[in-house]
């Protein structure tokens, strides 16, 4: 199952291994732009036949930036620096895709910050200004713009980063969203912020689409999985094609990690919404990942740090699982 090919919308791809997007803060100043660092450390992923490449969390607006060396696509000028990185990847046969992000309250920058409700990460954190409805728009309106950005640079696949406590899950979680307008209250007002996004999204890009959700807030008045089944049917409803199910980190994380520690929520929100799902979290072994595919628990599986420990982590699992690697051929889009 871990190498049979998997239709994500128009495109197939050739094994169900996708390169969890991981932040490497490896711009050489503030442009956000792709440096030689990013040109290998993808690619390289590719030689070692990852089957779905999602770029790290990639800043929609400066001020949407985790750090200051985060990668960016706010801006026309990075666009053909991603459009070499794209190449690179479909040259070795694999798909790429791209983390569309905004930081809200955790963005690390000098500055003011901005969030749902001023209220800060913690007490050693810059208190961010609550957003007015301008800034929604303008906001809303750079995640479109991103979303041109990356179809103008090749990318494959466009996920919008709705996880671990940014912008956006910070507009869903209770713990986070005191404001009083459409844009807070209840569950449906909380999702407003998202649902925009999400149709603006489209408006530009008709490719594969997916979010990344937080699906577990840990907190006794946070968000739990069976909100997100909730939220996973409204996702479905708007198009989303798959649901990448992360969790944690809105105020705080799980109070234990183990191998697969995520999974149950990925499985919760594919039989309950029948919606496809990524799983994602100390999945390091063949096994383990061939187990929750044949289980019907997720349809993709997102692998983070084993895979910057080894590149070629796709190449051993095959071997183990005694499966056949497809043999590099010329990228095709497919659409
Ligand atoms: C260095 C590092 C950077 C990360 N950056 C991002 C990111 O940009 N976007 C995101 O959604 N998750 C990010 N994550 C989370 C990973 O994508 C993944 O969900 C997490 O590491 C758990 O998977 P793993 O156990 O296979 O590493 C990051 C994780 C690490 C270790």
């Amino acid at each position: 199952m871990l190498f049979t090919s998997y239709p994500l919308q128009k495109l197939t791809l050739k094994n169900r291994i996708v390169m969890s997007p991981m932040c490497m803060y490896s711009c050489h100043d503030e442009s956000g732009r792709v440096t030689d660092w990013h040109k290998i450390h993808y690619p390289a992923r590719a030689v070692g036949q990852v089957g779905l490449i999602i770029v790290e969390a990639s800043a929609v607006t400066p001020q949407g930036r985790i750090s200051p060396y985060d990668l960016g696509i706010w801006s026309d000028d990075q666009v053909p620096g991603l459009r070499e990185l794209t190449g690179l990847v479909h040259g070795q046969g694999s798909h790429i895709g791209i983390q569309l992000a905004h930081a809200g309250r955790k963005a690390v920058l000098d500055g003011p910050i901005v969030a749902p409700s001023a209220i800060p990460f913690d007490d050693k954190s810059k208190t961010p200004e609550a957003m007015t409805a301008q800034q929604i728009a303008e906001t809303i309106e750079a995640f479109k713009a991103a979303a041109a950005r990356a179809k103008e640079a090749g990318f494959d696949v466009v996920e919008i980063h709705a996880a671990h406590g940014y912008l956006i899950n910070e507009f869903l979680s209770p713990l986070t969203n005191l404001r009083t307008d459409e844009y807070g209250g209840d569950r449906d007002g909380r999702y407003r912020f998202l649902r925009e996004v999400i149709d603006s999204v489209k408006t530009v890009w008709d490719g594969p689409l997916l979010v990344r959700i937080s699906a577990h807030d840990y907190h006794p008045e946070g968000l739990t999985p069976e909100d997100y089944v909730y939220y996973a049917r409204l996702m479905k409803a708007q198009g989303v094609d798959l649901i990448d199910v992360s969790s944690g980190a809105v105020v705080g994380g799980p109070p234990k990690v183990y191998p697969g520690y995520q999974v149950p929520f990925a499985e919760l929100i594919r039989r309950s919404a029948d919606v496809p799902t990524g799983a994602v979290g100390l999945i390091t072994q063949a096994e383990q990942a061939e187990e929750i595919l044949q289980n019907g628990r997720a349809d993709l599986i997102f692998i983070g740090r084993e895979l910057l420990r080894d590149p070629f982590w796709a190449r051993t699992a095959a071997k183990q699982l005694r499966a056949e690697l497809t043999p590099p051929k010329p990228y095709t889009r497919g659409w």
